[in-house]
């Protein structure tokens, strides 16, 4: 029986959307279908609430440039520094690689994953498309991937986990899925497809995370 009057984090972890920009409602859907209770963050104050963060698909130089006009993305890099449990989605994605290649100059990212990452690399005639993709992680069978304008991660650091890779045409195989600690990435769009497994992958994370910290409070 739990000696808590208060909901613990561990139990029902607030997961936080990044709403500046892009496909947050589909990330609070998704969210709250996994178990989590989701809540948009537009202010640092919301962010400080937050047990986890999802950064949505969009357009990321749009979203950076939102981050640093509302005062989050120093407050961002903090709590991805100090262990906050976070998760990317396409845009998403490149606003955690530590490095991305074909962005805007000057386009800034919140950074976390030890990852290049190539904006909008599966090319034009590829700007769209679906492809079936196992997850290490994922249990269940492949994960339906909607890959749009999507990036692709060209190289990783020695502490990434790659869960899961695609092949384009000549170029050959590309990591679309990755994870360093408490921190998840895919190329793709989970959100899109009424399948919450990802969500499921990251709530799991962010109560796993909050059980650590709990214990070692
Ligand atoms: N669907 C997406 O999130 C596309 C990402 C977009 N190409 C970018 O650079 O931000």
């Amino acid at each position: 029986m739990s000696t808590h009057s208060k909901p613990s984090a561990a139990d029902h972890p607030v997961i936080g959307v990044l709403a500046l920009q892009g496909d947050v409602r589909e990330h609070l859907a998704a969210l709250a279908g996994a178990g989590a209770l989701a809540r948009p963050v537009r202010r640092p104050d919301e962010l400080a609430e937050a047990d986890g963060l999802v950064v949505p698909g969009g357009e990321s130089t749009t979203m950076a440039k939102l981050a640093v006009a509302f005062g989050l993305l120093e407050p961002l890099r903090e709590r991805i520094r100090a262990g906050m449990p976070a998760y990317g989605s396409c845009a998403g994605m490149i606003m955690l690689a530590d490095k991305i290649l074909d962005g805007r100059d000057d386009q800034e990212t919140i950074g976390g994953i030890d990852m290049i990452v190539r904006r909008n690399a599966f090319g034009r005639q590829n700007e769209s498309f679906e492809a079936a993709v196992e997850m290490a992680g994922i249990d269940g069978g492949p994960v339906e991937g909607l890959f749009i304008r999507a990036p692709w991660v060209e190289s990783v650091g020695a502490g990434v986990e790659v869960l899961a890779t695609v092949r384009s045409g000549e170029s050959g195989t590309h990591p679309v899925a990755v994870r360093q600690g408490n921190l998840l990435a895919t190329s793709f769009h989970p959100e899109l497809t009424g399948d919450h497994r990802v969500h499921e992958l990251f709530v799991a994370m962010v109560r796993a995370a909050a059980r650590c910290a709990a214990a070692g409070a």
